[in-house]
This record gives C-alpha cells, sequence and structure tokens, in this order.
C-alpha cells in the first residue's frame, strides 16, 4: 500500500506520529506536510497529496489541518479525489463503506492524537460496500 500525507501547522505533531505508524506497519508514505510548527498555508501541502491521488499514484491521502475543512475543500478539486472530513471511527468507516473516499482529513484541533491514529487505521483497512453506494458515487463529478 501507498501513502501520500500532508499537513499544515496546526498537523505537524500528529503528521508524525500517523508517519511513524504507518512505518512499522511497512506502509510507504510520501511525506508532502510541513515538518515545522511555524505558520504556512495549508493548499500548498495538499496539492501535490491530492495529485498523487488523483493521477493514482499512491493508494491513499491522508491530511491533517486544525479543522481538517480547508484540506479537505481543497482536494476535492480534484476530479478522482473523494476527500473526507473524519472526527470518529464511525463516520471513517462510513466514509470509506460508502463513499469510497479516498482521502481522509483530520482536525488535529479537534480529536486526540491516539483518535487520529484510530481513525487512520480504520480509514486504511475498511473496505468500499459498492452496492447503491456505488450508483451515488458514480453521481458526484459534475456534469457542466
Ligand atoms: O481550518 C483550517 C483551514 O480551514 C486549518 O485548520 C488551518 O490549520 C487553520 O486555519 C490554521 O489557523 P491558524 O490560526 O493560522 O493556526
Amino acid at each position: 500500500m501507498k501513502i501520500a500525507i500532508g499537513n499544515d501547522h496546526a498537523g505537524t505533531a500528529y503528521k508524525f506520529a500517523v508517519v511513524e505508524y504507518l512505518k512499522s506497519e511497512g506502509i510507504e508514505v510520501t511525506n508532502y506536510g510541513t515538518n515545522e510548527e511555524s505558520s504556512v498555508d495549508y493548499p500548498d501541502f495538499v496539492h501535490p497529496v491530492a495529485k498523487d491521488v488523483d493521477g493514482k499514484k499512491v493508494d491513499f491521502g491522508i491530511l491533517i489541518c486544525g479543522s481538517g475543512n480547508g484540506v479537505c475543500m481543497t482536494a476535492n478539486k480534484y476530479k478522482n479525489v473523494r476527500a473526507g472530513l473524519c472526527w470518529t471511527k464511525e463516520i471513517t468507516e462510513l466514509t470509506r463503506q460508502h463513499n469510497d473516499a479516498n482521502i481522509i482529513c483530520i482536525p488535529a484541533r479537534f480529536t486526540s492524537q491516539p483518535q487520529a491514529l484510530e481513525m487512520v487505521k480504520t480509514f486504511l483497512f475498511t473496505k468500499f460496500e459498492a452496492g447503491r453506494h456505488l450508483n451515488r458515487v458514480n453521481k458526484i463529478p459534475m456534469c457542466i
């Protein structure tokens, strides 16, 4: 499995914890996020992740900022990206099972670090249910 990860200054500490977990599992990860806690602009660290997911260079993306919303909005500009904002294990399961999300967006300022790690594990290993959900996911891209 190949993963791309990105974060702004609000997500730096959580990013390091997530990368450590991924590496301990033998998962290949490309880190596009800032490694500093000084203020940066989140889109600069989202576009490379979204491009890799959009171009199917990686299986999944992980994005972390303060609220999770800015990274999510940016990533969802890409045609083949389905980025889901997750704040509980259950929401994370649903974003994979029902929405076939390929990027998880984590709000570092509104989740604990153990919770963020639990969500990452859940996201990577929960399968899309397809069926009725596939019809709906296929209707997401804009037709205009
Ligand atoms: O919400 C965000 C983007 O919508 C991100 O959470 C940023 O991390 C947040 O905006 C950063 O805020 P700061 O006051 O500049 O640290």
